[in-house]
C-alpha cells in the first residue's frame, strides 16, 4: 500500500523518528541529500560518467539544508558546484546551519540574486529553496531566478527539485503564488506527498528512503494517510463452481431513443468486468433501437418510476447504474425509486443523475445511503457541491492549500456515500474519511481517456463490481484502476468502446 503524506504528517513522522533517539535530524538530512544525488545519477546516467557543473539554490529552511548536502556530495564527486542562498545564514535551522558550515569549508555561498548569471552555464540545477515548509507564495525577489529557470528548461538543463518543486504546495499540488518552479525530477523522502499526484503536475516524482521505518504511524496525525489505489485481484476471480447469479445482476438505466449509447457502453462494461447478468432498463420508445444493438445484454422496459419500482422487486437485481444518457427529467423520476428500493443494495449515480439534482443537492443527499457511489467529473462536482468546488478553485495565497483530497472527503461526508471525483488524479473518498487516489500521471499517464464516453464505461465498471458483491469503496478504486490500465494497454487511438474490450487482456496480464 503506497501512502501519500501531507506536510504535517511528514513532520510528525520525522519528529517521532528523531524523538525516538534512533536517528538525528542531521542524519535524515544527510540521507535526503544522498538520495537526491543518487536519483540524479539514476535519472541522467550521463551525469554520473564525468564531472559536471551544478547550481544549487538553497532556501532558508531544511529544504535548503538538503541542498547544502547535495552541493557537498557533488563537489566530492569532482563537480564544479555553485551555491546560492536565499536569506540569512545565521537564521538557518540548526541542521541546515551545520550543513551550510560544512559546505562553506569547501566553497562559496552567494546570495540568490547572483544565481541567474550562473544558471546560464550549468548542467544541473538543484532546486532546494522550499519543500514541505512552504507557507506562502514566492515574492518578486524570486522573479529573476524563476525566469532563469525557465531558460534552463528551454536549454534542456537537468532540473531536480529537492522534495517538491519550490512554490508548489505539498498537500494540494497547487502552485502558491506566481513563481512556482518546475522540475523534471522531484525527489521526495520516505513517502510521496499528496501534492506529487494531485493537479496538473509536470515531471516525475520519485521517493528515496531515508531510513524511517518503525515510526510511520506515530505522531499527531489527525487522519489516516491517503493511499494510492491498490487492487485486490482476488475480488475479480471467478471459481469453477460459480453460477452466473453468484456474480450478481446489474441494471443499467438508459435514456430515450437516440440517447441510448452511453447506457449501452456502461452495460457492456459491467458485463465485461464480470457481473453475472446485465440488463438495460429502456423506455418503450427506445426498445427497438437498443434491441438491435445488443446480444449478451438483456433488455427490460422501464418507462417511469413505477416501472422501475416493479422491476426492482426482483431481489436478484443488486446493483443499479443511473446517469449515462439518462436525461435530467428521467433521472429526477428514477433516482428516488432506485435509492429507496428495498432489495437493491448498490446504486451508482453518474452524469445526468447528478446534474438533475443541481438545484436541490440536499434533497439528493437526503436519499442516499452507504451503498451509493457518486462519480462526478469537475463540472458535475461543482453542480452538487458548489461551495466545496469554490474553495477548491480559489487561487491559494498561503500553504497548505485546500486540496482535491480535502474537497472529496468533505463531499463524501456530506453525501453520506462514496464519492469518486474524476480526473488524471481521481480521488475516491468514503464518508468515514478513508481516501484513495488513482493517479494517471507519470508512468501511468493515460491521456487517451479524455474521450467521450469513457466516464460511462467507468460507471459501468463500478456497477459490475458492486453487482459482484465488491464493497463500494473497493469497487470504485478497483474500477478506476482497471479503467486506466485498459487505456494504457490499448494506447493511442482509444475510444470509449475499446475500454471494455481491452479488459480481458488486462485481466490476463493480472494472471486471472
Ligand atoms: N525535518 C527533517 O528531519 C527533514 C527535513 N527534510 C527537508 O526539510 C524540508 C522541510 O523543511 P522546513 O520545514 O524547514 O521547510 P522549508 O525548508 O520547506 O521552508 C521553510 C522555511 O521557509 C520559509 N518560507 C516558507 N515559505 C516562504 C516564502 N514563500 N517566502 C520566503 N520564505 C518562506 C519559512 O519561514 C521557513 O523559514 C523538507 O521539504 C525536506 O526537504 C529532509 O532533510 C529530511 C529530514
Ligand atoms: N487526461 C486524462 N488522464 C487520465 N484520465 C482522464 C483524463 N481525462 C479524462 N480522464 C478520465 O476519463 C473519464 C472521463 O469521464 P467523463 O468526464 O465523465 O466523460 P464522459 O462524460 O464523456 O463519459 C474519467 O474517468 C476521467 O478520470
Ligand atoms: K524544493
Amino acid at each position: 500500500m503506497t501512502e501519500l503524506l501531507t506536510a504535517a504528517q511528514m513532520r510528525a513522522i520525522e519528529q517521532a523518528a528523531i524523538e525516538s533517539g534512533e536517528v538525528t535530524g542531521l542524519e535524515l538530512m544527510e540521507r535526503a541529500g544522498r538520495g537526491v544525488v543518487e536519483a540524479v545519477f539514476e535519472e541522467w546516467p550521463e551525469l554520473a560518467e564525468t564531472s559536471h557543473r551544478a547550481v544549487v539554490l538553497c532556501g532558508p529552511g531544511n529544504n535548503g539544508g538538503d541542498g547544502f548536502v547535495v552541493a557537498r556530495l557533488l563537489k566530492e564527486w569532482g563537480w564544479d558546484v555553485e551555491v546560492f542562498l536565499y536569506g540569512d545564514p545565521a537564521r538557518l535551522p540548526s541542521d541546515a546551519r551545520v550543513n551550510y558550515e560544512r559546505w562553506a569549508a569547501l566553497g562559496e555561498v552567494l546570495p540568490l540574486s547572483a544565481a541567474p548569471s550562473a544558471m546560464t552555464e550549468t548542467d544541473l540545477l538543484v532546486d532546494a529553496l522550499f519543500g514541505t515548509g512552504l507557507g506562502r507564495g514566492l515574492s518578486d525577489e524570486f522573479q529573476d531566478v524563476w525566469d532563469s529557470h525557465l531558460d534552463c528548461i528551454a536549454d534542456g538543463v537537468a532540473i531536480v527539485a529537492v522534495d517538491i518543486a519550490s512554490g508548489v504546495c505539498a498537500d494540494s499540488g497547487k502552485e502558491i503564488g506566481i513563481y512556482a518552479f518546475v522540475a523534471e525530477l522531484e525527489v521526495s523522502f520516505h513517502r510521496l506527498k499528496q501534492g506529487h499526484v494531485l493537479g496538473d503536475r509536470m515531471g516525475r516524482a520519485i521517493v528515496k528512503d531515508i531510513g524511517i521505518n518503525t515510526w510511520q504511524h506515530h505522531g499527531s496525525q489527525t487522519c489516516e494517510p491517503v493511499t494510492l489505489v491498490c487492487i485486490e485481484e482476488s475480488s475479480l476471480f471467478k471459481t469453477p463452481f460459480d453460477h452466473k447469479y453468484d456474480h450478481g445482476h446489474a441494471l443499467i438505466l438508459s435514456g430515450g431513443a437516440g440517447k441510448t449509447g452511453a447506457a449501452r457502453l456502461a452495460a457492456r462494461a459491467s458485463l465485461r468486468i464480470g457481473a453475472g447478468l446485465v440488463t438495460l432498463g429502456v423506455p418503450g420508445a427506445a426498445q427497438m433501437e437498443v434491441a438491435g444493438q445488443i446480444t449478451a445484454l438483456m433488455l427490460r422496459r422501464v418507462e417511469d418510476g413505477d416501472g422501475l419500482a416493479s422491476v426492482l422487486e426482483d431481489e436478484r437485481l443488486n446493483a443499479v447504474c443511473l446517469g449515462p444518457g439518462l436525461g435530467a427529467e428521467r433521472a429526477r423520476e428514477l433516482v428516488p425509486m432506485a435509492v429507496r428500493a428495498e432489495h437493491t443494495p448498490y446504486i451508482v449515480l453518474d452524469a445526468d443523475a447528478l446534474t438533475a439534482f443541481a438545484e436541490e443537492p440536499e434533497a439528493l443527499f437526503g436519499m442516499l445511503h452507504e451503498g451509493c457511489v457518486l462519480t462526478p467529473h469537475g463540472g458535475e462536482f461543482a453542480r452538487l457541491f458548489p461551495d466545496i468546488a469554490e474553495k477548491l478553485k480559489a487561487v491559494p495565497t498561503k500553504g497548505p492549500a485546500y486540496s482535491k483530497v480535502d474537497a472529496t472527503r468533505e463531499a463524501a461526508a456530506r453525501a453520506g456515500c462514496v464519492v469518486l471525483f474524476k480526473g488524471p488524479d481521481t480521488v475516491i473518498a468514503d464518508p468515514d474519511g478513508r481516501c484513495i487516489i488513482n493517479s494517471a500521471q507519470y508512468e501511468r499517464a493515460a491521456p487517451w481517456l479524455a474521450t467521450a464516453g469513457s466516464g460511462d464505461v467507468l460507471a459501468g465498471f463500478i456497477t459490475g463490481l458492486l453487482a459482484r458483491g465488491v464493497a463500494p469503496m473497493q469497487a470504485a478504486e478497483t474500477a478506476a484502476w482497471l479503467h486506466v490500465e485498459c487505456a494504457r494497454s490499448f494506447g493511442p487511438g482509444l475510444i470509449a468502446e475499446d475500454l471494455p474490450e481491452e479488459l480481458p487482456k488486462v485481466f490476463r496480464d493480472l494472471g486471472l
